[in-house]
């Protein structure tokens, strides 16, 4: 449909399509469990998604006892390779996603995602859930030197997707930021794995559920 006010919708990955937070609670866990710390909840780990596995790494093992780099080198490649193996155990789109983007299929958008997930694993994810087929572009916080909040996944999903007026949808103020730096419209899911009030984050837009978004880029 011609009139659509944009051609590209682009989504981060965990957070924000994938509720994903039960299987990176037990990936960090499985991690602090090796040096015989206790275990987090997925409460607590929630807000440490966004910035990559590395970081939630460092971030669970701060709120433990402590993050020296060594341990972190060491305990990382572990947390990937349990993780690798548990991906898809627990996570689940967000209600009402799949019919969304059936929506932006229907009005010829295209539908792509930049995640500070690895690549690699963010492509497992999406395939495992069926999703991957549907992104005309998946950029992760490896594929290219830089990751969010800086503007270059975001305008390489857009260039791969094949160019034109986009929005992009998060849960993060890095989402935010890369948006504003590559000068798109962004949209904040509130259900996401948000560190602070929805509002806070300096969106353009605040969705409450998946139902809401084809209908409120319609009126942008
Ligand atoms: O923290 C991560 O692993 C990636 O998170 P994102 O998909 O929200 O960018
Ligand atoms: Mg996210």
């Amino acid at each position: 449909m011609s009139d659509f006010p944009f051609r590209i919708v682009g989504f981060d990955l965990d957070g924000t399509l994938v509720d994903t937070a039960a299987d990176l609670t037990a990936a960090v866990n499985h991690a602090l469990a090796l040096i015989d710390r206790a275990p987090l909840s997925e409460a607590v780990v929630r807000p440490m998604i966004g910035l990559g596995a590395r970081h939630m790494l460092e971030q669970g093992l701060l709120a433990t006892g402590g993050a020296e780099e060594g341990v972190v080198d060491r305990l990382y490649p572990d947390l990937l390779r349990y993780y690798e193996a548990h991906i898809a155990v627990h996570s689940r789109p967000f209600p009402g996603l799949t019919a969304a983007l059936d929506r932006l299929d229907a009005l010829g958008v295209r539908t792509a995602v930049a995640t500070n997930k690895a690549e690699g694993m963010a492509r497992k994810l999406l395939g495992e859930l069926g999703l991957a087929d549907r992104m005309a572009a998946i950029i992760g916080g490896d594929t290219l030197a830089v990751r969010k909040p800086a503007a270059e996944p975001i305008l390489a999903m857009i260039a791969q997707s094949g160019g034109g007026g986009t929005a992009f949808v998060g849960d993060s103020i890095f989402d935010v930021m890369a948006a504003k730096n590559a000068g798109v419209t962004s949209i904040i899911v509130r259900f996401g794995f948000l560190d602070r009030p929805a509002e806070q984050l300096g969106g353009d837009h605040v969705i409450d559920h998946y139902d809401e978004l084809v209908p409120l880029l319609a009126g942008l």
